[in-house]
Formats: C-alpha cells, sequence, structure tokens
C-alpha cells in the first residue's frame, strides 16, 4: 500500500520530492471524500453560531474536546499533524511512535490552522453545501472535523516540501533566505506547471469519486455530489496557496 506521510526518512535518502508529491496527490483522495460527506448535510447555519452556552460555537467546542482525546491517544506526537486548539492539549496516555526528526526545529512549530479555519467556514463551506437546517448537528461537526483535518495536514505537508527543496538545492535557497526575501522564495519553489497538474486531477476526482454508480451502466450525464470546478478552486484559491505559504515561512526559519 502507497505510504501517504509526508514525514520523509530523509537521513536515509530514501524520500525525494517525487515521493512527497505522490504523498500529496493521495492526500488529495482524501480531501475529495471527505467533502463528498460533507456535502451529504446542509449548512447547518446553528452550529456556526455563538449562542449554544458554550465558550464559542458548537463546532468549535466538538473541535476543542475532540482535539484533547486525540491528544491523549498521540495524535500530536506526530510532526505533521496540527491541532487547531493547540493551547492547552493534554498530555499523550500511549507510549508515542518514535517519528525521525527531519524538519528544522524553527520551521516545525508552524501552525496555518487559522487561516485554514476561516477560509473553510467562511469562504469554502458556504459554496460547498446547500442551505438549510436539518438538525444533524453533531454529524455534520464531525465531518467538518474530518475535513479540516485533511485540508491542514495537506498544507502543513509544505514544511517536509520546503525541507526537501532546500537540501537538494541550498546554494540557491540560502540567497534569499539570508536576506529574507519572501517574494525570491516564493519564485523559486513555484511550478506553475505542476500547480496546473494539481487542479486538473482534483476536478477529474471530483467527477470519478462523485458520480453516481449504478449496474446497469447508466451515467447520470452531469450529476455528481460535489461540483469538480469547485474542488479544482478550492485547491486554485486556498489550498495550494497556503501550502506555499508554509513553505515560504518555514524557509525563511531555515537558517535560524
Ligand atoms: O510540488 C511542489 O513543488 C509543491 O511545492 C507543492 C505545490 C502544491 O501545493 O501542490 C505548491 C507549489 C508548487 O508550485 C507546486 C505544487
Amino acid at each position: 500500500m502507497a505510504d501517504v506521510n509526508c514525514n520523509p526518512d530523509l537521513a536515509s535518502n530514501k524520500l525525494s520530492l517525487d515521493e512527497i508529491r505522490d504523498s500529496l496527490i493521495r492526500q488529495e483522495d482524501t480531501i475529495v471524500f471527505c467533502l463528498i460527506e460533507r456535502a451529504k448535510f446542509p449548512l447547518n447555519p446553528k452550529l456556526y453560531h455563538r449562542n449554544h452556552g458554550f465558550t464559542g460555537s458548537l463546532v468549535e467546542f466538538i473541535v476543542r474536546e475532540t482535539e484533547a482525546i486525540q491528544a491523549k491517544a498521540g495524535r500530536y506526537e506526530n510532526p505533521e499533524e496540527n491541532a487547531f486548539f493547540p493551547e492547552h492539549l493534554p498530555r499523550p496516555l500511549v507510549h508515542p511512535r518514535k517519528y525521525p526528526k527531519v524538519l528544522h526545529p524553527s520551521g516545525a512549530s508552524i501552525n496555518m490552522n487559522k487561516p485554514i479555519w476561516d477560509f473553510y467556514f467562511n469562504k469554502f463551506l458556504p459554496l460547498l453545501v446547500a442551505d438549510g437546517d436539518d438538525g444533524n448537528y453533531a454529524a455534520t461537526a464531525a465531518s467538518d472535523l474530518a475535513c479540516l483535518q485533511a485540508l491542514s495536514r495537506r498544507i502543513h505537508c509544505g514544511k517536509y516540501v520546503a525541507e526537501v527543496k532546500f537540501r537538494d538545492a541550498p546554494h540557491e535557497y540560502e540567497p534569499p533566505i539570508r536576506s529574507q526575501e519572501r517574494d525570491s522564495l516564493m519564485k523559486l519553489l513555484t511550478f506553475e506547471a505542476v500547480e496546473e497538474m494539481v487542479k486538473k486531477r482534483v476536478e477529474k476526482k471530483a467527477r470519478v469519486f462523485g458520480q453516481e454508480v449504478t449496474l446497469n451502466n447508466t451515467v447520470d450525464g452531469g450529476k455528481y455530489k460535489i461540483d469538480p470546478l469547485l474542488a479544482a478552486r478550492l485547491y486554485d484559491e486556498w489550498v495550494m496557496p497556503l501550502t506555499k505559504e508554509v513553505e515560504v515561512e518555514y524557509l525563511l526559519r531555515r537558517l535560524e
């Protein structure tokens, strides 16, 4: 089975940019399936209102409490995982697995989850789901969390992408890092042709995974569980720009 981790064993030089890209490709499947699951429910706006008697909204309460349980089970010992509410997380109760220390310590703690939370709830979700309220708040929040965690994991893989790019060409990256030139770093790490392929592939995956499957070979022409163009737009407007933001932030700290 393909390894879906971004965390490469760089010490043994086993992983390359190609292999990390393979992991990003596999994570597209996870993200598209998560979106399909969330789109089963309407918006359910009460989940996001701040009037449920909790500190914050009901979705915040569910995410915070779920993260606390997952922290006890060791989820955030994995350097690929970043919590949405990292303050006061309980310590793991299980003995954590040993993760290879691949990332530069200054960049390892970058957490882009605030902008991820903001774009997901304020911009993307209203485009993904139908208006309305079916009262399924707990199930809807669980599926929001699945989407958020899948997106967060993918976007924070930018740390590994940046580390590999730096190790592959330190002579190219060191000058703009020393002069802290964001724009030059952004240019160096951008591959437009790769981005175009990512968008096309995600759109196709949304089409294939989101079609109605029947036994009599009739294809329901053009009816998909999520809009394939919206899946491509998610990557174009938010996922890839934030991944690149993680990469730039990581590289800016790479020589500390
Ligand atoms: O594949 C890379 O080189 C990446 O940095 C990842 C990624 C992406 O988010 O998919 C981001 C920037 C590049 O322009 C291409 C793709």
